[in-house]
């Protein structure tokens, strides 16, 4: 089992003599995690990702058990002196992948993203959204164990938007963890392990996720074979997983999650069969 990626009373501040941004955090972000971090303008949310994202290292303390990290930075260089598809398949290659893999990767992203007709675009003329696309793309394609955004969805379009919510949801339902930054409070509503707001020069933890699910929740009647045993990324999604008879599960799931549970029951070897699947109108108390 991968370590959890520790902050040990960090802090950072900037040039020798500058004030603390941050100063004796202690955090933990443990596999299959999804964190959001949230201050106000200027707290130190962003020095805060760059720690945990190894872009830069505290000026006191100690970072450990590094975990495979990919980051989308607050700002996203574009006049990079390559095409959209040229950039991906370079840094899939740079993070260990063959090239013919890379290359593949960088493809599907794009498409993923809505932005597959710009893979032969020269980064410079790429469109602030579009840019972001690539910004994105690059860190989900070599499947980090860790994954740091910085108001990722920025700039994004409403499908892209959604695409990358949907990446969170297979990223933490793979075990990976996820630390995000967003504006919008309704970003990922319900889904976080856990929040911390920046304070001052530390960090609090608000108080835990709500016993009951409190976004729009997904009813799936499923079937397995009758021995069947819920796939653990599975479990790790959903909000309630009641065995109705060997073999068939009756799952809610919150919505954000439900393409990603349909279709990792769906791929999973032997294949599970979706019955019915139905929105849910009010949120229940989290059972079983
Ligand atoms: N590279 C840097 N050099 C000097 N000071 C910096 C640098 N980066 C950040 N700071 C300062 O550190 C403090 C925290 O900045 P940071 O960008 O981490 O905050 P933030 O919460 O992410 O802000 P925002 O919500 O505006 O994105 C600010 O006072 C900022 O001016």
């Amino acid at each position: 089992m991968r370590p959890d990626l520790c902050l040990r009373n960090a802090g950072r501040r900037y040039g020798l003599r500058g004030p603390w941004v941050l100063r004796g955090v202690d955090l933990a972000v443990a596999p299959g995690r999804l964190v959001r971090v949230e201050g106000a303008n200027g707290s130190g949310k962003s020095t805060l990702l760059r720690l945990l994202a190894g872009i830069d290292a505290p000026s006191e303390g100690r970072v450990t058990g590094r975990p495979r990290t990919a980051y989308v930075p607050e700002r996203f260089p574009p006049a990079l002196p390559f095409t959209a598809a040229g950039y991906l398949t370079h840094l899939g290659t740079v993070h260990g992948l063959p090239r013919a893999a890379a290359a593949r990767a960088a493809g599907e992203w794009l498409e993923r993203l809505g932005a597959a007709a710009y893979a032969e675009t020269p980064m410079a003329r790429l469109s602030k959204g579009s840019s972001q696309k690539v910004a994105v793309a690059q860190a989900l394609l070599a499947e980090p164990e860790l994954l740091v955004l910085d108001e990722a969805w920025t700039g994004l379009d409403t499908e892209a938007r959604a695409e990358l919510e949907r990446a969170v949801a297979e990223r933490t339902a793979a075990g990976g963890s996820v630390v995000f930054v967003d504006h919008d409070p309704s970003r990922l509503a319900g889904l976080p392990d856990a929040t911390y707001a920046v304070r001052g020069t530390g960090l609090v933890e608000s108080a835990s996720p709500e016993p009951g699910p409190s976004g729009p929740q997904v009813t799936a009647d499923v079937q397995g074979p009758p021995d069947g045993r819920l796939p653990d990324d599975v479990r790790r999604m959903v909000t309630t997983a009641d065995e109705t008879a060997p073999g068939s599960y009756r799952l809610t799931v919150p919505a954000p999650h439900s393409d990603i549970l349909l279709r990792t029951l769906l791929t999973a070897r032997p294949p599970w069969h979706v019955v019915s699947v139905s929105p849910q109108a009010t949120a229940s108390g989290r059972q079983g």
